[in-house]
């Protein structure tokens, strides 16, 4: 499949400060792809790039095999900020009738639009009156005008109550399960964790892991937690059968393991049959692997 999006050794250059350094990634079509990094990593100057808004010093860029800012690229890629501001005096529907005259497109799609991101009920309310969620979604709706290719979404649920925030997921998926690639960034590590196909972490300009969650654990090969819970009577002996482990005031014992003590810790954990009451199998966190990967020179 031809990607919608790739980037090959992209480098940027902002006087002294090299914000993005040979950065390659691919993104197909239906593809959702978070990109993850502290501030400062370079996610908005990649964006930017993506979008054409600013020039690159060397690698190569191809949105739907165009130049990034050439007008074939435009016409296929549509960009979401953070802090998406509209007219307060303007109904959802009057705001995204200028903005489809603006692109020669039928003002009339103004209500399919609003009602395909969950606003049809709201169409003829002023923004003014509209919470956060909904002036996400009013962006949403503006950025599906012309039927765009890629999405480049930066940090699209900042600020969102965690309904919203599913909410405007579920809405990504059904843009995705129709072929549209979506890049986004986010400081929230659960949600992209659950809601997107691949995770981009940039530290200091550098794209220094790329895949899917499971690849990045399995890359990272963090050591694995384990919390067993002894029967009644038996916290001593299993306390004993296993010296490195930390007893807790709850009354578990904890160990650690690496991936390939996985299997040898839980065998003897095994082995204690009915001394054991409960066990938890602890895999590392999404915030776990990021700081593995991400963590800055010097920490
Ligand atoms: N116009 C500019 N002039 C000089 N330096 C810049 C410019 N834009 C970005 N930078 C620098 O490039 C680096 C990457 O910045 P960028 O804004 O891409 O980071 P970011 O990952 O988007 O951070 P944040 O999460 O804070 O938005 C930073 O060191 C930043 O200071």
């Amino acid at each position: 499949m031809t990607p919608t999006l790739t980037i090959s050794r992209l480098t940027k250059r902002f006087q002294s400060v090299e914000a993005l350094k040979s950065v390659s990634l691919a993104l197909e079509p239906g593809r959702r792809a978070a990109l993850l990094g502290h501030n400062g990593a370079g996610k908005s100057t990649m964006m930017k790039i993506v979008l054409g808004l600013i020039p690159f010093d060397s690698g190569e860029v191809s949105v739907c095999g165009s130049a990034p800012g050439s007008p074939a690229a435009r016409t296929q890629v549509a960009y979401l900020p953070e802090n998406v501001a509209f007219h307060p005096a303007l109904t959802g529907e009057e705001q995204l009738r200028h903005y489809l005259a603006l692109r020669g497109e039928n003002p009339k799609q103004a209500t399919e639009l609003l009602a395909r991101v969950g606003l049809g009920h709201a169409a003829r309310r002023r923004i003014g009156t509209y919470s956060k969620g909904m002036r996400q979604r009013v962006g949403l709706a503006q950025t599906l005008i012309g039927r765009p290719r890629l999405l480049v979404l930066d940090e699209p649920t900042s600020g969102l109550d965690p309904v919203s925030r599913r909410d405007f997921y579920d809405l990504l998926d059904g843009l995705a399960a129709e072929g549209t690639a979506i890049l986004l960034s986010s400081h929230v590590l659960t949600e992209v964790e659950a809601r997107t196909d691949s995770i981009l972490i940039l530290s200091g300009g550098e794209l220094v892991a790329e895949g899917t969650l499971a690849d990045l654990r399995t890359r990272a090969a963090l050591p694995v937690a384990f919390s067993v819970r002894p029967a009644p009577g038996h916290a001593s002996a299993l306390a004993a059968t296993f010296p490195e482990g930390v007893e807790g005031e709850d009354g578990l014992l904890r160990l650690r393991g690496s991936q390939s003590e996985k299997l040898p810790l839980l065998a003897r954990i095994a082995a204690l049959g009915s001394a054991i009451a409960d066990l938890d199998v602890i895999p590392p966190s999404l915030e776990d692997i990021y700081s593995h990967f991400s963590r800055r020179d010097g920490q």
